[in-house]
């Protein structure tokens, strides 16, 4: 058995149309390859919402901000679409860089504010590479539905953004972040860590969800983030990127806990660039069954 493969728009479009003919759902769930149990948690929840799934793979270099790390990433299509098979996606689009820009490619989505600090302040041009190849592939597949998952929330945020203002008639459904067993966050840039750095990775997770808790609790938000940044490098990480708290859908700058929030991160650990994110509100917020639940997860990951 195998997944059947489309590389062009035409054939994709051709592909779609008959499943539209028939009355079918789509989904689609965009990834750039190197599939993990991530990626296929995706695809699993867009087989439960819809009755076609569409995986796209392409490894989009307007979205690179540094040649290295495009040249580095990995590309495994043959294994990423054995991996899709025990699942039952319905078609893995895998168009090539000239079909996605022809040579007189012109057109650039940008996606103001929601683009600009975090991951936007450290990968010059990164989101508006992001927006161009999304718009593409939402209008390339015309699906009704869309996969993001929260791990790139920044991202997830953006798209829903582009979506809205662009009427782009799609439901952009997010995912929860999928944790190796120590908390984790997987990414296909985990391949990269030494033994050594495997070890001290998770602690990016533990100290976020501790100090998501301690916010939670009232701490004071800007020493307690001072206090995060250092535990992240005294744990061995090179460099914190940023860690910042920002309103949950806006990403907008919070100087206090008075709404729901995302506490995000992006740190160095040797050449290895990783990110995360966790959810945080003013612990009266917290339905009473959630509070005892929420801070005994967090425990479990400090350990
Ligand atoms: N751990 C995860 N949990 C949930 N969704 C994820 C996870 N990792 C990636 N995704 C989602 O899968 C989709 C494709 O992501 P992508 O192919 O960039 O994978 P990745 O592992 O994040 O790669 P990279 O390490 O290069 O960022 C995105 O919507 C992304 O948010
Ligand atoms: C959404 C995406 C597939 C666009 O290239 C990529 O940014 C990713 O894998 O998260
Ligand atoms: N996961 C987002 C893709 C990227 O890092 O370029």
């Amino acid at each position: 058995m195998s997944v059947p493969i489309v590389r062009t728009v035409a054939e994709l479009r051709t592909v779609v149309a008959g499943w539209r003919r028939s009355g079918a759902s789509i989904a689609v769930v965009p990834t750039m390859g190197a599939l993990h149990e991530g990626h296929l948690s995706l695809v699993r929840a867009a087989l439960e919402r819809a009755e076609r799934v569409v995986v796209t793979l392409f490894v989009n270099p307007k979205q690179f901000n540094n040649a290295a790390d495009l040249a580095a990433y990995p590309r495994t299509e043959n294994e990423d679409a054995a991996k899709l098979v025990p699942l039952g996606a319905h078609l893995l689009y895998v168009p090539d860089a000239e079909e996605m820009y022809s040579a007189d490619f012109a057109t650039t989505v940008s996606v103001s504010a929601i683009s600009e600090g975090l991951c936007g302040a450290f990968r010059p041009g990164h989101f508006d590479g992001v927006a161009t190849v999304v718009a593409k592939l939402l209008l390339q597949t015309s699906a009704d539905f869309a996969f993001f998952g929260e791990k790139d929330f920044q991202q997830l945020q953006l798209v829903r953004r582009m979506v809205q203002d662009l009427d782009i008639p799609i439901t952009i459904v997010p995912y929860p972040t999928v944790r190796e067993a120590d908390g984790l966050a997987l990414s296909s840039r985990n391949l990269r860590l030494s033994p050594a750095e495997r070890t001290i990775a998770p602690k990016l997770a533990s100290v976020l969800l501790d100090t998501a808790e301690r916010l939670a609790r009232g701490s004071p938000v800007l020493p307690t983030l001072d206090e995060a940044r250092a535990a992240i490098l005294a744990a061995g990480y090179r460099e914190v990127e940023y860690l910042e708290l920002r309103g949950e859908t806006d990403l907008q700058s919070m100087a206090s806990l008075d709404r729901p929030a995302r506490l995000l991160v992006a740190a160095w650990l040797g050449d290895t660039r990783l990110i995360d994110n966790v959810a945080t509100s003013p612990i009266g917020n917290w339905p009473d069954s959630q509070r005892s639940v929420e801070v005994e997860g967090a425990k479990q990951l400090r350990r």
